[in-house]
């Protein structure tokens, strides 16, 4: 019987390579690995030359791992052979040429990008089972979920309250509003604010799946200012800076709070998320400076008042004003700004994750 040499088509993945040896009836079939990255293939069967005695060597561009699968069917040999590093090849073999015999196998084929499009739908699929094993398992579910949903529903309320409240009297009274707006709202603002320091509780009871520490610089944040900046100081409370840093506050919070509630029912409303993971990328800075802005106007006041400011020896000027710690508060919060910027672009990134199509 004459040797020849059968069709062999090869596809990939990041872990895996396949080939199908054209092949029909193949009978003993003796696959076996060299050098660990040259696999030597010999068989009987009808292929493109008729019944006769086929075989191929295929030297790989890298190392595979010894366990090769192989099955044959009435019309070919399918063979699933494991890399060995799970990575993307350039290329099957090891000389840049391609054998006469090799040809992609497009019934299988993906590119990089689609294989690690596979790649993360097969992971995923897999955390979503094993969250949902975990979620069977949880006897609390509910309860925990009813509290999430009943406190984001009260927060919803309270910041749709402050907002309406602020944009009917925008309307009505013009720029005139700008002036008491700390009057108008700062009880709602206060019950709020105290509110949302179990946004920085509930991660460290494990009861949303977030980091607590870009919490805790979020309500930190917001609670100096409301409390020490404008709660403590009279002088503050009437100027429109109040305006601007609770309207910034208000206008992500009548989107993100509804949708927590709507995750809370496992439910999502495309829209809702989309302004949810975008609308900080002008709200923020914004929101940051205002408060700053709002530090800055504060610090006259601090040292004309000598409110907070610490006692020292007459030697040293007897009192270290207020404004020094504000001082140092706005360079804290520059770096809060950063931290919190970066985890609300990573969090956006997850929502939204762009895959980079490569171009062969
Ligand atoms: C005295 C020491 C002081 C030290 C302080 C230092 C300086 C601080 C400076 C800070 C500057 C603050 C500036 C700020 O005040 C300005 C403004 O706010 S301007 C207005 C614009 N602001 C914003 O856009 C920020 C709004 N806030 C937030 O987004 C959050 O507070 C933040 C912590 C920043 C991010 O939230 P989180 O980490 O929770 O991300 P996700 O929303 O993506 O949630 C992650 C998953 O958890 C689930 N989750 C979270 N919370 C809940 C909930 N309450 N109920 C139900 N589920 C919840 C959520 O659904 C996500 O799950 P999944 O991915 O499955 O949907």
């Amino acid at each position: 019987m004459q040797i020849l040499t059968p069709h062999v088509y090869w596809a990939q993945r990041h872990g895996e390579i396949y080939l199908r040896v054209e092949l029909s009836d193949a009978k003993n079939v003796n696959i076996s690995l060299q050098e660990h990255n040259t696999l030597q293939f010999r068989a009987q069967g009808h292929g493109a030359k008729g019944d006769n005695e086929y075989e191929f060597k295929l030297e790989f561009l890298e190392s595979v791992r010894p366990e090769i699968k192989h099955k044959s069917t009435e019309r070919q040999v399918n063979i699933k052979i494991k890399k060995k590093e799970e990575r993307w090849w350039d290329r099957l073999t090891l000389q840049e040429k391609k054998p006469l015999f090799l040809a992609p196998d497009f019934d299988r084929w993906l590119d990089e990008s689609d294989a690690e499009m596979e790649l993360q739908a097969k992971e995923e699929k897999i955390n979503k089972i094993s969250v949902e094993s975990r979620v069977r398992n949880d006897p609390y579910l509910g309860l925990k979920k009813s509290y999430l949903f009943m406190y984001n529903l009260v927060q919803f309320l309270g910041f749709s309250w402050v907002f309406v409240n602020m944009t009917v009297r925008l309307f009505i009274l013009g720029q005139d509003s700008f002036y008491d707006t700390f009057h108008t709202t700062a009880d709602i603002m206060y019950f709020c604010q105290m509110m949302a320091v179990l946004e920085v509780i509930n991660p460290l009871l494990g009861l949303v799946k977030t980091g607590a520490f870009p919490a805790m610089i979020q309500v930190a944040g917001r609670n100096v200012i409301l409390f020490v900046v404008f709660g403590s100081l009279d002088e503050m409370q009437n100027k429109p800076v109040v305006f601007f840093v609770f309207y910034l506050w208000s206008t992500i919070e009548i989107f993100r709070y509804p949708y927590y509630m709507l995750a809370c029912i496992s439910t999502e409303w495309k829209m809702l998320t989309w302004l949810r993971y975008t609308i900080w990328i002008p709200l923020y800075p914004l929101g940051v400076i205002a408060e700053a802005v709002a530090v800055i106007q504060s610090l006259p006041i601090f040292d004309e008042t000598r409110l907070f400011s610490l006692p020292l020896p007459e030697m040293l000027g007897n009192s270290l004003s207020f404004s020094y710690t504000l001082q140092l508060y706005l360079v804290f919060m520059f770096l809060g700004l950063f931290i919190n910027l970066r985890h609300l672009y990573k969090q956006r990134r997850r929502r939204y994750r762009t895959r980079k199509r490569k171009v062969h």
